[in-house]
């Protein structure tokens, strides 16, 4: 086996700050309600964990802008997040990001990058076209997917996307063109814009907490892969299988396909 010359590779470190109109226009872009005021206002605020996610984002860019792979297909593939502790309302974070691994799909790759700071630690996995064919491992199978075994689901959440969706989120970070620009999507491979795979992910986190009865600030853990584009305006629906008191497996389908398979959250007891 032949590993690739990018696992391993040291992204640095970085420090990043906000504020608290920052995490704001997070929770709004993300589908918080306005009437959700400790996700909206600032008298009362607390921050989404998965914002943190939009903090660490100057990680995969750094990768992508030195080469690694070509930036104008590669897509967003998995994304786990481990909550370490609550964001502040605003301030900085301080990040360290290196390449974990580099699996080899034949006509992809996939580069595992990970962030850690004192507050989380997030693993992003990009699926980039092309760069496989090194000779290196193909990495782990996917996840068992929840229902496989014929369990029928618990719940059945729904979450309507907005047209403007993927052009607001953007403003928070991820700008790559995919996102907006029809000619960009194309030559990624998907008929129009859209949606950043963290926001699909972050938007179906409140209705689940929701459901648990928890507060999506008290998110602890979250996971799951992009098996599909998610367009924005999608009405998408998540099937949860519950996973402990606080836990949930959840699959969500857009109009057509199956877009975030394998997803797990666990949230604390507030
Ligand atoms: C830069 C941007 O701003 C970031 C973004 O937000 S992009 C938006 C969010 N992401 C997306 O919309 C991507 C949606 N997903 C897809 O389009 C497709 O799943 C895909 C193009 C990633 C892969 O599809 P496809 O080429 O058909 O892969 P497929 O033949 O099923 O699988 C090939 C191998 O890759 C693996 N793989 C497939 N999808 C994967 C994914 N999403 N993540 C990681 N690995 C994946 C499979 O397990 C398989 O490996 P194995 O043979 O060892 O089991």
């Amino acid at each position: 086996m032949t590993a690739s010359p990018w696992r391993g590779y040291e992204l640095g470190s970085r420090t990043v700050s906000y504020t608290e109109r920052d995490a704001i226009l997070y929770a709004l872009a993300v589908g918080a309600h306005p009437s959700d005021l400790d996700l909206v206002y600032e008298e009362r605020l607390r921050v989404l964990p998965t914002f943190a996610l939009t903090l660490a984002q100057w990680a995969p860019d750094a990768l992508g802008s030195l080469g690694a792979f070509d930036v104008t297909t590669a897509v967003h593939g998995a994304q786990r997040l481990t909550v370490r502790a609550p964001l502040a309302r605003a301030g900085e974070v301080v990040m360290g990001a290196r390449v974990t691994e580099v699996w080899d799909k034949g006509s992809a790759a996939v580069f595992e990058i990970e962030v850690v700071s004192d507050r989380f630690v997030a693993a992003w996995s990009l699926f980039a076209p092309g760069c496989g064919g090194f000779g290196g491992a193909r990495g782990p199978a996917a996840p068992p997917r929840p229902g496989e075994a014929g369990q029928p689901a618990d719940r059945r959440l729904t979450v309507a996307t907005h047209p403007g969706q993927a052009a607001l989120y953007r403003l928070l970070g991820d700008r790559h063109p995919m996102h907006v620009d029809p000619e960009a999507a194309k030559a990624a491979g998907v008929a129009r814009p859209f949606l950043h795979g963290l926001c699909t992910m972050a938007a179906l986190t409140l209705p689940v907490a929701g459901a648990l009865g928890a507060h999506p600030a008290d998110l602890l853990e979250l996971q799951g892969r992009f098996a599909a584009p998610a367009f924005p305006g999608d009405r998408l629906v998540a099937h949860c299988w519950s996973d402990g008191e606080k836990g949930v497996r959840f699959e969500a389908s857009g109009p057509e396909r199956t877009v975030i398979s394998g997803g797990r959250a666990r949230f604390g007891h507030g």
